[in-house]
């Protein structure tokens, strides 16, 4: 037994619980000491359950074989905070109440969400009772990461390693609480990083992984140069090569994690051929004739693609230079200009990229989909994008503020409210603590009819010339007076400095964004010209062919556009996380450099704020059944 008196000097520095804060409505005191530990190298503090970790940027052997043993079966309060003692938590009450958890991993980019979920997960494989036939799955459950990384992450001016795309995976118990299956959900992967970097970015992993690592013979099949420089699409950022990431490496995991999770030979050529591809398209260059027409005279790109993908190489350069409208009864071949062949282009680079995605995440479901039908219990590990904000804000940048807004609803209900409430039904003392509800910013942007998605959808639905401008206006139009929304036009004069005539500003819960609105009609329609889809539906390519549907050449329906099927997919993660037990993570990033060892307070103090860990702590003082269960530790 580790009580408090047998922690050393050090794991003592200040409190490792904020509730035994003497002040602890005080912020100054919250900031020292989170400060004060951190300095120590004490990354972890509790309040409550919640833990709050601070990334140190270093490496603390805080996670080796020896710390997973200490932690396991021991009561969280019992030693130093740790994820270990969060997971293990989470695992013995589900274990012994036959009920579900989740775990939600929330947190600004690179503040440490990723690694802190892949520990977990490490923890929980690890340290969990096993079967030899359920080896297996824990190997495929651990090996999923690396794969999902190298298609799902790239390196950000944040972080060399941050994931961009949301993740929830289910990691399934059997009735003797051994890890027996998972099942994963993704979130809007960003496809715009396919086509395009900004300065000091990169572009998906894989890439860089497959030129770099790739075996010579792969290389050569799929008709490419090891020298990432030779694609256009690799090299906008400028840094295809990052001292802090070793692609060779990584491409040798990846190709063990492969082989474990059962991909076929040919599921990795049909898969590496798709990644090819994508590289051979951003080197197609249009010219324009006579008529100002876009024509492809280099035709090696076209061969090579018409290899990986299966697809004639004069239906490929049709497709990539025309567009097909329907005109009454009968269809025209209409040939596009320079802008909107490069249009067409980038379009297919992004569809088959970032449908491969969500294939391969499928194929990964099925190896580890768990065959037993036994009843079983599952731990949900939460790791999405973190409240963006950044010099120029875009529809990326809208839908993942939105997801955060969503779950700040999720933790008011779940907690703040739900703790209140309890602490009336039970008649504990308790004052109540104030709170801002963001439904009120939920509503702005998902109400029916009223909400800016729907205003977005019906300029992206409605005949004649939508522009982002005519989004705008309608924007101001109607949801003009709302107290969380301003535009230029209707702001203060001080306040309309800083936003632009394309611009809109939502007021979040977690502080202001001005989103420029250029793109965000584009992006939400997500358009694929409807004879490049005919086309990819006839490749050989088997992988290519799943990615894409018939029914979605049926001209009467319109698809749903990129909001909605993202709004659709958030309200089913709600409600899958509302039927669980929730434990939660709150990330922090102290400082902006990946520098170890530096501690920020204006960045730290505002993701305390807007991580809501102030109110948190005083719902938790609040509880005198709580604070009672402290003092008879402390007393012991
Ligand atoms: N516990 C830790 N110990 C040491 N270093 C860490 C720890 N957590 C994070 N880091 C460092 O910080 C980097 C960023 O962490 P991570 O990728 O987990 O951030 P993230 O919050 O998931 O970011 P994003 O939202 O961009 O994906 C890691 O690559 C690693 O170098």
């Amino acid at each position: 037994m580790h009580m408090e008196g047998s922690l050393s000097a050090r794991e003592k520095v200040g409190v490792q619980d904020f509730v035994l804060l003497d002040s602890h409505t005080s912020e100054p005191a919250f900031m020292d000491n989170l400060r004060k530990r951190f300095q120590e190298n004490l990354i972890y503090t509790y309040i409550g359950t919640m833990l709050v970790s601070v990334n140190p940027y270093k490496d603390l052997e805080l996670y080796t074989q020896k710390q997973m043993e200490l932690y396991q079966g021991v009561n969280f309060i019992e030693l130093p905070p740790h994820i270990y003692a969060v997971a293990d938590n989470a695992y013995r009450v589900m274990c012994s109440e036959r009920n579900n958890h989740f775990i939600l991993i929330s947190g600004e980019s690179g503040s440490g969400k990723t690694e802190t979920s892949k520990k977990i997960l490490q923890y929980l494989a690890v340290t969990c009772t096993t079967t030899e036939k359920l080896q297996i799955i824990r190997d495929r459950l651990l090996l999923s990461n690396p794969v999902l990384e190298a298609f799902g992450n790239a390196k950000t001016l944040r972080n060399d390693n941050s994931s961009r795309f949301g993740k929830y995976m289910d990691v399934q118990f059997d009735y003797k609480g051994a890890p027996a299956g998972g099942h994963i959900l993704s979130y809007l992967i960003e496809k715009s990083r396919v086509v395009h970097q900004n300065h000091g970015e990169r572009n998906f992993h894989i890439f860089y992984q497959l030129l770099e690592g790739g075996e010579d013979h792969l290389v050569r099949w799929l008709g490419l140069d090891r020298n990432p420089q030779t694609y256009s699409y690799l090299i906008q950022g400028e840094c295809a090569k990052v001292s802090s990431i070793c692609d060779k490496s990584n491409w040798k995991l990846v190709r063990r994690a492969f082989t474990i999770i059962e991909f076929t030979e040919a599921d990795i050529e049909h898969l590496f051929g798709i990644v090819a591809s994508v590289l051979h398209l951003g080197n197609i260059k249009y010219e324009e004739d006579t008529h100002g027409h876009a024509i492809i005279k280099n035709g090696t790109q076209m061969q090579w693609i018409s290899k990986l993908l299966g697809i004639p190489v004069s239906i490929l350069q049709e497709a990539l230079t025309h567009k097909k409208i329907e005109a009454r009864s009968e269809e025209v071949l209409s040939p596009l200009n320079l802008e909107l062949a490069y249009y067409a282009r980038d379009a297919l680079a992004k569809a088959i990229y970032g449908r491969s995605f969500n294939w391969l995440v499928n194929k990964i479901n099925g190896s580890l989909a768990n065959k037993e039908p036994p009843k079983k219990t599952v731990i949900g590990l939460l790791d999405i994008y973190g409240f963006e904000v950044f010099e120029t804000n875009s529809f990326e940048q809208f839908c993942i503020n939105y997801c955060n807004e969503k779950l700040q609803q999720l933790f008011i209900s779940m907690t703040l409210k739900a703790e209140q409430e309890e602490y009336e039904t039970e008649g504990i003392e308790w004052e109540p603590v104030q709170y801002f509800d963001n439904k009120i910013i939920c509503e702005l942007i998902e109400e029916k009819h009223r909400g800016i998605i729907d205003i977005m959808n019906e300029e992206c639905l409605r005949p004649g010339e939508a522009t982002d401008l005519s989004f705008l206006a309608k924007l101001e139009e109607k949801v003009g007076d709302h107290p969380h929304f301003l535009t230029r036009k209707l702001a203060d004069p001080l306040a309309r400095k800083s936003i632009d005539w394309v611009d809109f500003k939502l007021i979040h819960y977690a502080g202001e964004v001005t989103y420029c609105a250029v793109g965000f009609l584009e992006k939400n329609n997500d358009l694929l010209f409807r004879n490049l889809k005919e086309v990819v539906l006839k490749s050989k390519n088997y992988i290519l062919r799943d990615c894409f549907h018939s029914s979605e050449l049926d001209s009467r329906r319109r698809p749903e556009t990129v909001t909605t099927q993202f709004k659709n997919s958030l309200t089913s993660l709600i409600e899958i996380l509302l039927s669980k037990e929730p434990t939660y993570i709150r990330c922090i990033k102290p400082n902006n450099y990946k520098e170890p060892g530096k501690f920020e307070d204006v960045l730290v103090r505002h993701q305390v704020k807007y991580l809501g860990l102030m109110e948190h702590l005083r719902v938790r003082r609040a509880g005198f059944a709580y604070r009672r269960k402290y003092e008879i530790f402390l007393e012991r």
